[in-house]
């Protein structure tokens, strides 16, 4: 993998870093260099995370999985990071009937649920906690729908879940397939152990080989200049210092759409915190070129933007055509127009004296998908470190989780908060 940070230099973009802070910066990230080492070292909280090529066991969840690798479609039953890690691993390997349910929203429930056959479906319910609402909700309507459909629902889940609490009673209960979420993982952390790995798992694909690819990445040395994880983080987080707020991450690529939506939680949950952290907007190439570049370009100067894609894809030529004005098409591919304008919005960018940065995977495959979110999350703990903040919890959004839990039972101080909302109604 290779990341460009050159037009995010104080030279070619405002704002921007200049080489001279990026050499004092490089100090720095020797320093948080030393302080992962021994977090990984040690297998703290949330540094764990990062052991995870060495420490997760390919064969563990091909086996646990086994008895309903049978299965032509895999639903996943989780939410946030126990749901966008599986959700991004599926889009890279091009597997569509790994389906997700990530949401409550009656109507998608019934609609994905309506359209599954059931007795070749696997479910895997996913939670770190096990007492996740929206998941344990979804679950039960899950379980109530194989029931009504005449399949033995207990023959169809595997559970993915911590050593504790209901998710873990209910598989011990029913003597279901489980998996452990390893120690000290938090679930933004985990697409590359079974919370991931599982659902690829059950559809027979090579997950040793993702595994494989968080191994590449996961060799960092101490400098910035080196390191493509660090260089990615340190430059997103000088850009933060220096007023860029926003981080737009556009893959060029549709099976790495759901890698901004994995990279959103990752980036905001990890890192805003204490009145800090960019927010990370999720964009497509070539799709929102023709809608959010106009911003990028031209709007406030607050945005970096990250532009993804590929070095190698399957090519798709466009017919030849005797139209004269769409001659220029003729004899190219999609991928070739593709990069075309992945190339136009980055020169386009440079132009206006915008910062962007480059990141290269090599192909969206098993390794592919692997190196860049091991990336990713190297990236991530670095830029928590620099900050000086605590990447690894999530307080505010606990916060919303605790007040639903209220709303909805027995009522606690923070859903009492809910009611004392001040209100300006217009109708
Ligand atoms: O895996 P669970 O315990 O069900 O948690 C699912 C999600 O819940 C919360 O929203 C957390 O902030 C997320 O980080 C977590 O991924």
């Amino acid at each position: 993998m290779k990341i460009d940070i050159g037009n995010a230099l104080a030279s070619e973009a405002s704002p921007g870093v200049s080489r001279e802070a990026l050499d004092r910066l490089d100090e720095r990230v020797a320093r948080a260099h030393e302080r992962i080492e021994r977090g990984r070292r040690d297998d703290e909280f949330g540094y764990a995370a990062l052991n995870l090529p060495e420490t997760t066991d390919p064969d563990e969840i091909t086996e646990t999985v086994a008895p309903v690798n049978d299965a032509a479609y895999v639903l996943v039953v989780g939410i946030g990071g126990s749901a966008l890690g599986a959700a991004t691993i599926a889009e890279a390997l091009g597997d569509s009937r790994i389906l997700t349910l990530d949401n409550v929203d009656p109507d998608h429930v019934s609609e994905v649920l309506s359209l599954l056959p059931l007795s070749e479906t696997a479910v895997t319910v996913v939670s770190r906690s096990g007492t996740t609402a929206e998941t344990l909700a979804n679950f039960l309507v899950v379980r109530e729908a194989f029931t009504e459909a005449g399949v033995d629902w207990t023959e169809r889940v595997v559970t993915v879940t911590g050593d504790s609490g209901p998710l873990r009673e209910l598989a011990d209960r029913h003597d279901l397939p489980a998996l452990a979420v390893p120690d000290g993982v938090p679930g933004r952390f985990s697409a590359l152990s079974s919370v991931g790995l599982a659902p690829a798992a059950i559809r027979g694909h090579d997950i040793g080989a993702i595994l494989d690819g968080g191994k590449r990445a996961a060799d960092c040395s101490p400098s910035l200049f080196e390191t493509p994880a660090y260089a990615y983080g340190a430059v997103a987080y000088a850009l933060d210092m220096r007023g860029a707020a926003i981080n737009a991450m556009m893959p060029y690529a549709e099976s790495l759409e759901s890698f901004a939506e994995w990279f959103a939680q990752l980036w905001s949950e990890s890192l805003g915190k204490d009145g800090l952290g960019q927010l990370p907007t999720r964009a497509l190439g070539a799709t929102d070129q023709h809608s959010q570049l106009q911003r990028y370009r031209a709007g406030p100067r607050n945005t970096l933007v990250t532009l993804v894609r590929p070095r190698e894809r399957p090519d798709l030529r466009v017919p030849e055509t005797d139209h004269d004005d769409l001659a220029y098409l003729s004899d190219t591919g999609l991928g070739e127009l593709l990069d075309a304008e992945f190339d136009a919005t980055e020169a386009s960018l440079a132009e206006a004296g915008r910062p962007s940065v480059r990141i290269e995977l090599d192909r969206v495959d098993e390794a592919g998908i692997g190196e860049l979110l091991y990336t990713m999350e190297a990236a991530c703990v670095l830029a928590g470190e620099l900050y000086g903040i605590e990447t690894f919890t999530q307080p505010a959004v606990e916060w919303g989780k605790r007040a639903a839990r209220g709303l909805i039972g027995e009522g606690n101080d923070e859903s009492e908060s809910v009611a004392e909302k001040t209100r300006l109604v217009v109708d």
